[in-house]
């Protein structure tokens, strides 16, 4: 399965969402990475045909995606970022509901719906009404929702959003297990949904396309550009407003910052081994400081 985005632009009265948009896309997971406004949603609901770009072509195996109709959206199963529930539903019939939609033959769904009940870990919640979940909970029927079609395309806006730190580790063992031979598109803000299990990592800002690599050939890039300076209480707030600091740690008398800087920021200042977090906010991190 290849996917290619060739040239999408949107347009909201006049402003770019999305700019010229371009990528390929196959097989494994890639993380849709921006700030919030970046066009990371906007992507993805042209992408699902929620929304209809003002300029571009999205290809399936080289086929416009548009001519597909059916047989496109029969591939795809989607997350929304903000997904709505019938609340009054139990969990699997909600599930069961979502197949017959999906137009999956009954006991198929049925089977399946069971089957994504025990991977997102809510079979004890299987008779539970939607709306008595935790917001976790309900993120996870949202997971289960989207793969009951087994899609060949995977896409998820800002999955792990109430997700508690084990809820996301399984999480991300279940996208990495789930992305063979599949694509799976995922879009965060947030670095660690991404840094371990995606393949490529496209970096979105202002509606325009900045990188897209392995999370490997990202951190690469910066390298020599990450150092760790000291700090006392004394000169603290003058390299605050110079510099751009990924990370504070005090110890004692000193603070010990992370900082990004294409030279060294400071005669005692050693070069450390950059993160993708350290990419992000090379990129992106050009905003006012708190
Ligand atoms: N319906 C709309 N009307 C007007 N402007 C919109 C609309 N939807 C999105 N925008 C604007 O388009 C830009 C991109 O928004 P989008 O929601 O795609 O970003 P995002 O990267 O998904 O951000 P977030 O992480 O906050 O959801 C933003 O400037 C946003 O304000």
């Amino acid at each position: 399965m290849k996917v290619t985005f060739k040239g999408i632009s949107k347009q909201y009265k006049g402003k770019f969402a999305l700019q010229d948009f371009s990528a390929e896309m196959d097989n494994g997971i890639y993380g849709l990475l921006g700030t919030n406004g970046a066009g990371k949603t906007t992507l993805i609901n042209i992408f699902v045909g929620i929304l209809k770009s003002d300029k571009g072509q999205i290809l399936i195996n080289d086929v416009d995606a548009r001519s597909l109709g059916v047989n496109f959206l029969s591939q795809i199963g989607y997350l929304p970022q903000f997904p709505q529930f019938y609340k009054n539903f139990e969990v699997l019939e909600f599930l069961k509901y979502m197949s017959v939609l999906k137009e999956i033959p009954k006991p198929q769904g049925e089977k399946r719906a069971k089957e994504l009940l025990e991977i997102v870990n809510l079979t004890g919640a299987a008779g539970k009404k939607i709306g008595a979940l935790s917001g976790g909970m309900r993120q996870r029927v949202g997971i289960a929702q989207a793969m009951l079609n087994d899609p060949a395309i995977l896409i998820l806006d800002e999955p792990t959003a109430g997700l508690d730190p084990q809820e996301r580790i399984r999480f991300r063992n279940l996208i990495t297990k789930f992305s063979e031979k599949r694509i799976v598109l995922l879009a965060t803000h947030i670095v660690s949904d991404i840094e371990f299990i995606a393949n490529q990592v496209i970096l979105l800002k202002d509606g325009r396309l900045l990188k897209q690599d392995t999370p490997h050939a990202l951190v690469d890039g910066l390298a020599g550009k990450v150092w760790k300076v000291t700090a006392s209480e004394d000169t603290l707030d003058e390299k605050l407003h110079r510099l751009k600091i990924s990370n504070m740690l005090r110890e004692q008398e000193e603070i010990h910052l992370r900082v990004i800087n294409d030279e060294k920021p400071d005669i005692r200042a050693v070069n450390v081994q950059a993160n993708l977090e350290d990419v992000f906010l090379y990129y992106f991190g050009e905003g006012e400081q708190w």
